[in-house]
């Protein structure tokens, strides 16, 4: 459902992501695990249309993101909670995403409550939220069309322990609803705790691939990813 195919992208001659190869299936939530300047936003950018790759190609149901029929409403994207507009309320942000999609107004309080944003909370403008909130504001706004796929670059961040549990709660029933659940992040263990498959990557190649269970059996996630980050920093030091 969504699928990267040996994925290049040099910055000015820095590989910032070197033949990245991995698919995330329906009903499944995949784990895109690496350190910092791993890779993770580029790649993420790359699969959402905002970053063209140098070569390969990252396909949503079998096509590039922009050539999708009207993509904001097959795949969901949070990529920066930060960008939300800060002059806006968070009913507002939603309610112009809504229209934007073609969507009824009746997603709007339907999202909202999905993500635990109160009304009150919802009335206020975006620029006095906390993180969390913006969080859970961006992946109200990330659902409004019920997608089918689901793109987050590090979702967690901001978010209190209740915040991640949550956040884990609505990402398993989704894909166990059948939605193809992509997230970033550099918490292993919050990962760990909500994945199926995680791909981990560093240097911006894929450092391995397998199941949460198959990591655990193979050494155990933490001690994997840092021998294999350390491994992929001394050969390319
Ligand atoms: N626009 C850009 N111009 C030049 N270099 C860039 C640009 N965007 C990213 N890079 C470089 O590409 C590499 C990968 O960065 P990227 O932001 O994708 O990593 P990341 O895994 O998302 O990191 P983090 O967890 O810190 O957000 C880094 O070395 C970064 O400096």
């Amino acid at each position: 459902m969504i699928e990267f195919h040996c994925v290049s992208k040099a910055y000015k001659g820095v590989k910032a992501l070197d033949e990245v190869s991995f698919t995330v299936e329906a009903g499944s939530v995949t784990g895109f695990l690496g350190p910092n300047g791993a890779g993770k936003s580029t790649a993420l950018r790359i699969l959402t249309g905002l970053s063209r790759p140098t070569s390969g190609s990252a396909t949503v149901f079998g096509r590039p993101y922009a050539e999708l029929a009207c993509p904001g409403r097959r795949v969901g994207t949070l990529l920066d909670a930060g960008a939300l507009h800060p002059g806006r309320s968070g009913r507002e942000v939603l309610t112009l995403g809504a229209m934007m999609l073609g969507l009824p107004r009746s997603r709007v309080e339907e999202s909202q409550e999905l993500v635990g944003l109160t009304g009150k909370e919802g009335r206020r403008a975006v620029g006095g939220y906390s993180l969390g909130m913006r969080q859970r504001l961006g992946i109200a706004h990330a659902l409004l069309g019920r997608p089918e796929a689901l793109i987050l670059d590090e979702p967690a961040n901001g978010l209190d322990p209740q915040g991640i549990q949550w956040m884990r709660g609505l990402l398993r029933s989704l894909a166990d609803s059948g939605c193809a659940v992509l997230l970033s992040s550099h918490l292993l263990h919050e990962v760990e705790q909500v994945a199926d498959q995680i791909v981990m990557i560093g240097r911006g190649r894929v450092l391995a691939r397998g199941t949460v269970a198959e990591f655990a059996r193979d050494g155990g996630l933490e001690r994997t990813f840092l021998e294999l980050t350390a491994q992929a920093d001394r050969s390319a030091a």
